[in-house]
């Protein structure tokens, strides 16, 4: 296998891994989850997401938490934008990238967003403008790129389409989602495949959830098709409001101790995520999701 020489880790934690906790988290302990992940040497913590109060709640105090990070030179810290609303509020709290969120399921589509795919695409095109006259860089994410809770299998085709759509936009980078965690290697390598007929590899990151306990094979098929950019949460939190018994991300710790077994550069210490993870599972209360920090006993706090 080929693999990248380095890797960019995306941690989505405080984003995507806290979005679906019943209990709303403090922003105090969100701002003290993102110092800690800072200090590990992430370079890109996604750290909110400026959304409807009433479709998420607990993404609420995504205000507070943006003008209470302790921001570190050289890492960035991106919100999730559905609309020019979201824009603005991500302007007003000095984010300097953002990401916008379409899917490659239309059913998917209006559970997330109340629209179809095509009027997310219309509704994007405003953000794009409005964003690069602010100087601020946006990322697109595709969910259900690997299956959909509603439809079942989703063409690698139709990923392909709303990938290119979103870089065509401007998206600088297209994180491909599997939302429901039910992909295989040999599934992701296709779709994969299926994108770079249309996309360079090098705008692509891979974001896989680890329902069926495959996140990390799949990781690993495509970091060999050059993939070099992937997505997880810290602790393996997470889980998706509209994708039920969609389980948590692949574990932040879980993927750098792979990264790092295959001796590909990360930039992150993985001794400090690992207390990161503690830290958040100590005021969730629960166990951590991650093998490798139970492994190094990371269990509540
Ligand atoms: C997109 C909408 C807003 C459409 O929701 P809507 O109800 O169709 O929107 P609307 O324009 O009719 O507005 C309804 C209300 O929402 C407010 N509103 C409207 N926009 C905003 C905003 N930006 N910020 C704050 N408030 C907003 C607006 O002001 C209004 O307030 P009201 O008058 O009723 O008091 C809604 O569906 C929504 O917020 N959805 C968010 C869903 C979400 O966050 N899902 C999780 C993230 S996606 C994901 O997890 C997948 C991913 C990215 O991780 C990849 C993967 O794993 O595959």
């Amino acid at each position: 296998m080929k693999f990248p020489q380095s890797v960019k880790l995306v941690e989505v934690g405080p984003r995507d891994g806290l979005q679906n906790e019943a209990r709303l988290v403090p922003a105090e302990v969100k701002i003290a989850l993102i110092d800690m992940l800072s200090e590990s040497g992430l370079s890109v913590i996604e750290s909110g997401s400026f959304v409807s109060p009433k479709w998420v709640p607990q993404m609420a105090t995504t205000p507070e938490v943006m003008a209470g990070i302790t921001r570190r030179p050289g890492t960035s810290y991106p919100v999730l934008t559905p609309n020019l609303q979201g824009l603005e509020s991500a302007i007003a709290a000095r984010a300097e990238e953002v990401a916008v969120f379409a899917a490659a399921s239309e059913s998917f589509s209006r559970k997330n967003i109340n629209c179809s795919i095509a009027e997310s695409l219309d509704r994007f095109a405003p953000v794009m403008e409005r964003a690069k006259a602010a100087g601020i860089r946006v990322r697109g994410y595709v969910s259900c790129v690997l299956g959909c809770p509603y439809e079942g299998e989703i063409a690698p085709a139709a990923v392909a389409e709303v990938a290119a759509r979103l870089a065509a936009m401007g998206c600088y980078e297209v994180s491909l989602g599997d939302t429901i965690g039910t992909g295989t290697p040999a599934k992701a390598r296709a779709m994969v495949e299926a994108v770079t007929a249309r996309l360079p590899v090098s705008m692509l990151a891979a974001h896989f959830h680890d329902t069926y306990g495959q996140a990390l094979a799949n990781i690993l098929a495509v970091l060999d098709l050059g993939v070099a950019v992937v997505d997880a949460s810290v602790a393996g939190l997470g889980g998706c409001p509209y994708a039920k018994g969609a389980s948590g991300n692949v574990a932040s710790e879980d993927v750098l101790y792979m990264l790092n077994g295959l001796g590909i550069r990360t930039g992150v210490d993985l001794d400090r995520l690992v207390a990161a993870g503690k830290f958040i599972c100590g005021q969730l209360e629960k166990s951590s999701g991650s093998k490798v920090a139970l492994a190094q006993g990371g269990q509540i706090g």
